[in-house]
């Protein structure tokens, strides 16, 4: 980001320079979808909301918000009335309607990574795991009763030994959900980070990724070139 002599960015500056960058991005994704996935409450709703609003030409979805539409009631009523297995089906059936769809940047459920089934669909495009210290998610959601309250998996007891327990059991499982394959895109979310600084994190993450990633035909291309072949544009 630019900034002036005392290390201060301009008024209006950040703004240009995240559209800039997320509306690059849009064009180097080519029409794939981006994934978050991550714990509750790392923001992947907020964060994969106003990229793909930022990106202009992708269109948001949010398995969770889905699921209530589909089943017409909250999550946390699907979960109680249904039990997590038949949640976890239907998660499982929505993931697989939307990766059959592109141009899409998708907040995932917490627990998305922990059916194997899902890992496939996730990996047809882009994943970005957005990673936060324990303490720092009980923090956040601590703060708000509401977003304790819609959490299903978080009732009953504390909080932080609930978070850290489902934390330790999925953490290999985001790792290998958001892994193809040669690298992760993951993003650490500190406290203080704004969305604003998550998305930019999360867009040049993917810049990286796509960048030392190229696809097969951009590789052909590039071995046709060194080898004096002149390949039309
Ligand atoms: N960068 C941020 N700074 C401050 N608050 C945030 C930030 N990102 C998200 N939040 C707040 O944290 C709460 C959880 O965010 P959000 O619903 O986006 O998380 P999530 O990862 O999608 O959770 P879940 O997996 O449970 O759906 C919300 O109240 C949201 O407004
Ligand atoms: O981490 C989880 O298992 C969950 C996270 C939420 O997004 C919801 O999908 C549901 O509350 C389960």
């Amino acid at each position: 980001m630019n900034t002036d002599a005392l290390g201060v960015a301009p008024a209006g500056d950040d703004e240009a320079y995240i559209r800039l960058q997320t509306a690059e991005l849009g064009s180097q994704l080519r029409g794939t979808n981006v994934y978050f996935v991550g714990m509750m409450g790392t923001g992947k709703t907020s964060v994969a909301r106003n990229l793909a609003d930022r990106m202009g030409r992708y269109t948001f979805m949010d398995t969770d918000a889905i699921i209530e539409q589909l089943m017409q009631a909250p999550v946390a009523k699907v979960f109680e009335e249904q039990g997590e297995e038949e949640f976890r089906d239907i998660e499982a059936r929505v993931l697989n309607e939307l990766h059959s769809y592109v141009k899409l940047v998708v907040a995932t459920g917490g627990g998305i990574v922990k059916e194997k089934r899902n890992w496939g669909k996730l990996q047809t495009g882009l994943v970005v795991w957005l990673d936060m210290a324990i303490d720092d998610i009980v923090k956040r959601l601590s703060s708000n009763e509401e977003e304790v309250s819609k959490r299903s998996l978080l009732q009953g007891g504390d909080v932080a030994a609930k978070l850290q327990a489902i934390y330790d059991e999925r953490k290999a499982m985001y790792e290998q959900a958001s892994t193809s394959s040669s690298a992760d895109v993951r993003v650490y979310v500190s406290p203080d980070d704004s969305v604003d600084a998550v998305v930019l994190s999360s867009v040049s993450e993917l810049q990286k990724f796509i960048d030392s990633n190229p696809p097969k035909w951009q590789q052909w291309k590039d071995s046709a070139k060194a080898s004096g072949i002149n390949w039309v544009n």
